[in-house]
């Protein structure tokens, strides 16, 4: 168990303190993952995105060292020879890892990590940390109209959706894998679900590292 820096330790109160949790989102791609992630990071500071590695070319609007740290083959492969990520998989043809080191400093710090993985690094992931994990998968309302939003994205040729496409119906046999099961149909609806779903889990008992302390000082206060 990761210990919580001074730092964050003196920002919550006493029944506050709490271990960090990894929030895994999948689904098809196109389903609204990074959407949901964008708006869900941009309005809590308590959870950070883990920011993957990727041999994939860039797409327009992404960002280098935001939506991906772009990386080249022989880097990745020394990557995985060094155990520098948590877990990686090959994903249409490209490859794709969780860099170790941020996580376990956010982690380390009690604050969330929120990961935009598939259904192989969530495996890997719930190998190594079971009960720091919580899982979500993402639906479309409908294949129709994921397609549509893979299309109007307009940032993946013809054939790049293709290929997403046909992908879709095996990724969505991975659903019963997760914690919990969103479907997107709109999007204000489902980033509440999902924020109740972290509100709930950052209040489950295990996770909560100041509250023996904070009820041991009660009982001591209620005997004298
Ligand atoms: N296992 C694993 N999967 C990843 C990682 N980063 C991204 N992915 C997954 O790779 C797939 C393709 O991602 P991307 O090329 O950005 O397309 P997207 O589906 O439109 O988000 C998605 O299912 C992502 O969740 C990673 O670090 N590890
Ligand atoms: N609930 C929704 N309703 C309509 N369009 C959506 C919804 N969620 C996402 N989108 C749109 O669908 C496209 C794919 O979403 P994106 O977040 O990039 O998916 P993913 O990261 O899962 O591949 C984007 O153009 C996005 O704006």
């Amino acid at each position: 168990m990761l210990p919580m820096t001074d730092a964050t330790a003196a920002r919550r109160a006493p029944h506050d303190r709490r271990r960090g949790l990894m929030l895994v989102l999948s689904s098809p791609s196109g389903a609204g993952k990074t959407t949901l992630s964008r708006r869900l990071l941009s309005q809590d500071d308590d959870i950070t995105l883990s920011v993957s590695v990727t041999t994939r070319p860039m797409r327009p609007g992404e960002v280098d060292g935001v939506d991906y740290h772009f990386i080249d083959r022989p880097s990745f492969d020394r990557m995985v020879a060094e155990e520098a990520l948590l877990e990686h998989a090959t994903v249409f043809e490209n490859s794709y890892g969780t860099p170790r080191a941020a996580v376990e400093a956010t982690l380390a710090d009690g604050r969330d990590v929120l990961f935009d993985i598939d259904w192989q690094g969530t495996q890997q992931l719930a190998d190594r940390a079971r009960d720091d994990l919580v899982t979500v998968f993402i639906l479309p309302p409908s294949i129709a109209e994921l397609e549509r939003r893979l299309t109007t994205r307009a940032q993946d040729s013809a054939e790049v959706v293709a290929k997403r496409m046909a992908k879709a119906a095996d990724e969505m046999s991975h659903y019963a894998e997760y914690d919990y099961v969103l479907v997107n149909e709109d999007v204000d609806r489902t980033l509440a679900d999902l924020e109740a779903i972290l509100r709930a889990e950052r209040l489950r008992r295990r996770r909560r590292l100041g509250l023996s302390g904070f009820v041991n000082a009660m009982r001591e206060g209620a005997g004298r």
